[in-house]
């Protein structure tokens, strides 16, 4: 068995026991895994609890930062790796594959979290080269031995032999030939989600490379004012943030953990992103046919962003929302986030929530494949699958029709998703049309002030454009009689 295939040593055995052949140099440094940088320690940490056990990296790493008070420069160290490496993982892949000389699934995962982290520093920060090397390789000596650090230190200086640029050229499909292929590979992403991408852009596919490049940008946060209780004015002057530009709720801050804020802590504002807050919003700006008497469902509500959102404009109105929830735990947080608002959360399917029909406005926010915010969840796009698409299109297709069947005459239900896949966004609103005889309404209209929202009647968002997740969303009127 080769050092690179060598199962893990159980955490908490004493490095330095039979390690087998050893084909590294004699080291006499051996480094204990206190005396290793602690952020690199804690990227590597987190890298493997996404591997091991499905983690989600944007979780599981503030936890750990806090539990082992790193102070802010490890932290800040930490995040970019952690999270730089789980984006790249693609490229990094095949490109230590290629130094290593054997596919990835052949070396053993502590090994790979750790030469992950090696070549991203490598290729894609300013660490001196020897550094990038010399941590991993102690990362390594520290948990397993001389061994196994050999193995990771060869690998790591081949990686480091060639630019980022060269390794493209080197493995990256060529350009001319599989254009989408080459950009999936630059902006690392698996191919069947960059030609997602490509499809939804249509005449716009030349804008792809924008598009991937967006994901791998470090998301700013994004606050939402609650209407009717701070004003984003006022939220902007108390955090030092910056007015969004869409959403006449928004505020984004740049820095700094949004928890501690004071209007955070008080329940005057909360975090969602712009394109969330739009379409919220943009369910409350359609054209009724017929009074509004007040009756407002979200029908997928968990963790109750959106129906904070709408709960806050109705209670201006003196409205009410009913907030559907199937997953318990994500009822909770819908109670949580909408303490103190005109919401009544019901814990049901969707597709057969038992509710009187009757509402004047639904929100079918669908759950979905999220391939519209791949920037916030820097392992998502590697965990997904193509054959996920197919389950969640049937669900929305359920639920929107579900939705419809709520509707009153003259009601309006927003069917939105955070993924631009085609297959999740125009085909299901398509066949809602087709099935249930609904009008589309053009939604742009329901987004005033916002550019560039394509040909309609859907609106598709895109991070490139307007900086917010690539939400879709589509109003859908019940014909009167
Ligand atoms: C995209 S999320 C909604 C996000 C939410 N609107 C917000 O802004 O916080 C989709 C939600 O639908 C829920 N869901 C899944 N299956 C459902 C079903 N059959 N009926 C209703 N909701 C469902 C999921 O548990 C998840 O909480």
């Amino acid at each position: 068995m080769s050092e690179a295939r060598r199962p893990a040593r159980r955490s908490g055995q004493k490095p330095g026991g039979h390690t087998g052949r050893n084909t590294a140099p004699r080291q006499t440094r051996r480094p204990t895994q206190s005396a290793v940088d602690p952020a690199r320690t804690a990227a590597r940490d987190v890298l493997r609890a996404v591997r091991e056990r499905d983690a989600y990296a944007n979780l599981v790493l503030p936890a750990l930062l806090r539990e082992r008070k790193l102070d802010s420069r490890d932290a800040a160290l930490a995040t970019e790796l952690t999270y730089g490496a789980a984006r790249a993982q693609g490229l990094l892949d095949a490109v230590i594959a290629d130094a290593a000389n054997r596919p990835v699934d052949e070396i053993d995962g502590s090994l790979l979290d750790v030469l992950r982290l090696g070549a991203y520093q490598l290729l894609r920060t300013r660490v001196a080269p020897h550094a990038a090397v010399a941590t991993s390789v102690d990362l390594v000596r520290a948990e397993f031995g001389s061994g196994r650090a050999g193995f990771v230190n060869a690998v790591l200086r081949r990686v480091g032999e060639r630019t980022e640029d060269e390794w493209i050229d080197r493995l990256a499909p060529d350009p001319e030939r599989d254009p989408v292929g080459h950009l999936a590979f630059r902006y690392p992403h698996p191919l069947w989600i960059a030609q997602a991408f490509a499809h939804a852009l249509g005449a716009d596919a030349g804008e792809l490379a924008e598009v991937l490049a967006a994901d791998d940008a470090r998301p700013i946060v994004h606050l939402v004012a609650r209407p009717g209780v701070i004003t984003a004015e006022e939220l902007a002057l108390v955090t030092g943030g910056e007015i969004g530009p869409w959403s006449p709720y928004a505020v984004h801050i740049e820095h700094g953990d949004p928890g501690r804020l004071e209007p955070v802590r008080e329940g005057m504002a909360a975090v969602q992103d712009e394109g969330s807050q739009l379409v919220a919003r943009a369910l409350t700006l359609a054209p009724l046919i017929g009074e509004d008497k007040g009756r407002w469902l979200d029908l997928c509500a968990g963790p109750g962003g959106k129906a904070a959102l709408l709960g806050a404009l109705a209670a201006l109105d003196g409205f009410a929302v009913d907030a559907v929830e199937p997953v318990e735990h994500r009822a909770d947080l819908v109670r949580k986030t909408a303490r103190d608002l005109p919401v009544t959360v019901h814990v049901a399917d969707g597709r057969d929530s038992g509710l009187e029909p009757g509402y004047d406005r639904i929100l079918v926010d669908a759950p979905c494949t999220g391939l519209g915010s791949l920037r916030r969840r820097p392992e998502s796009r590697w965990r997904r699958r193509p054959e996920d698409v197919a389950d969640l299109v049937k669900l929305q297709k359920e639920l929107l029709g579900a939705a419809i069947g709520l509707l009153r005459p003259g009601g309006v239900v927003l069917y939105s998703t955070c993924s631009p896949h085609v297959s999740e966004t125009v085909a299901v609103v398509s066949d809602a049309v087709r099935r249930h005889g609904v009008e589309q309404l053009d939604t742009r209209e329901l987004l005033p002030g916002v550019p560039k929202l394509g040909d309609g009647p859907g609106v598709q968002l895109w991070t490139h454009r307007h900086g917010t997740d690539a939400m879709f969303m589509a109003a859908l009127r019940k014909p009167v009689e």
